[in-house]
């Protein structure tokens, strides 16, 4: 299969490339500087070029914080560049998969949220989303929007790096402990798409494969529980694990306030689509292998850096688990 794919050294896009290789896809990836999702003739222009069986966007705008001061580009990313992604699917008649957030809800809802809740993001990141969402199914509705969160990876910005990166310079760290979801690895969202992608070339419209479905990792736990879990896996392989201070969210002023409520149900996902959500602890163990491979220390006293029992489940201090 042919698949055009917008983003090329992201997180998601990362994980996704070497698995299409390896599937026998022929995949174009495309991102800034040469292509630029904003842009009706880039896009044009690659679907003349690729002639594209699928399309699969891994791009955005996801500096949170940053949004709030650049609407403008976030939206032009995050909102327009799906809506013309979609139109041009829809006139090649290709489906898409697509990814957008957690942050398209406010959190106040007290239990997990489902795909047919009402979104009202509360800041500009998932406004941005959110408009991405309804313009891209709008224009073609052969499509998937895999709703997920707290993506983490190798590869990119995220969460674990920066841990891994402040608990280098720190001896205490404080995190949020009020901000519940789930950890997800972007190479689960890869294997995701690369599930998705035959069944959608086969699909019609109408098919209940399409629409938005949440994905994310499972269990839930909080920014501070994942930070608790780098931290044991870090020590494992011989980094340093700072202290790790439970702190709430008034007590982290960022530009952008975030969901206190973060928790996506994924039941749709695993029945629907047949793809249960991956469990992060899994993933959070390839990330650390691969991250610190190189680093660990020479001696031969070093910890094994597959964990025992003691460093699953029972070693995180997650009320909400
Ligand atoms: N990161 C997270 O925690 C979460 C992410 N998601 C969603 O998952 C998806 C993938 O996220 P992730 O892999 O983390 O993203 P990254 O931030 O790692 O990568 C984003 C990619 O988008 C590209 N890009 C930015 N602007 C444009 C543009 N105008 N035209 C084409 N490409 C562009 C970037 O290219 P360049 O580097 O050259 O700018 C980069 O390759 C996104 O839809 C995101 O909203 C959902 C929930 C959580
Ligand atoms: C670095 C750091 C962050 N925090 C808090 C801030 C925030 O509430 C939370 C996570 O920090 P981040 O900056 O990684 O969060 P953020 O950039 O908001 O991550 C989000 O990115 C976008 C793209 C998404 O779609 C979301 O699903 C989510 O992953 O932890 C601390 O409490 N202590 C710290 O030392
Ligand atoms: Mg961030």
């Amino acid at each position: 299969m042919r698949v055009l794919v917008i983003g090329r050294t992201g997180q998601i896009a990362s994980e996704l490339l070497p698995r299409l290789a390896a599937a026998g896809h022929e995949a174009v990836a495309l991102e800034p500087p040469e292509f630029d999702m904003t842009r009706a003739d880039h896009i044009a222009a690659a679907f003349d070029r690729v002639r594209p069986q699928a399309l699969v966007n891994c791009a955005a705008y996801t500096a949170v914080d940053k949004a709030e001061d650049d609407r403008a580009l976030a939206f032009a990313v995050n909102a327009t560049g799906p809506g013309l992604l979609g139109r041009a699917a829809r006139r090649a008649d290709i489906p898409v998969v697509h990814y957008s957030t957690d942050y398209v809800f406010d959190g106040s809802k007290p239990e997990p949220y489902v795909e047919t809740d009402a979104p009202d993001p509360v800041g500009a990141y998932g406004a941005s989303k959110l408009a991405g969402e309804m313009l891209l199914h709008d224009a073609q509705p052969r499509s998937v929007t895999l709703r997920t969160a707290w993506v983490c990876s190798p590869h990119g910005g995220n969460f674990v790096k920066t841990m891994l990166r402040f608990g280098k310079e720190r001896p205490e760290l404080r995190v949020v402990a009020d901000q519940h979801g789930a950890p997800t690895f972007a190479a689960d969202l890869a294997a995701a798409a690369m599930a998705l992608l035959p069944r959608l070339v086969d699909s019609r419209a109408g098919d209940a494969v399409f629409g938005i479905t949440h994905l994310t990792g499972a269990p839930y736990t909080t920014w501070h529980g994942f930070a608790e879990a780098i931290f044991a896996g870090a020590a494992r392989r011989g980094q340093p694990a700072p202290k790790v201070t439970a702190i709430t969210t008034d007590e982290y002023p960022t530009k952008a306030r975030r969901p206190a409520n973060s928790r996506l149900d994924c039941t749709r996902a695993a029945t629907v689509l047949g793809i249960p959500p991956a469990d992060w602890r899994a993933g959070l163990e390839r990330c650390l292998d691969d991250l610190l491979a190189q680093q660990l220390p020479n001696s031969g006293s070093a910890c094994p850096a597959t964990p025992g029992p003691a460093a699953g489940p029972a070693a995180m201090k997650d009320p909400t688990r």
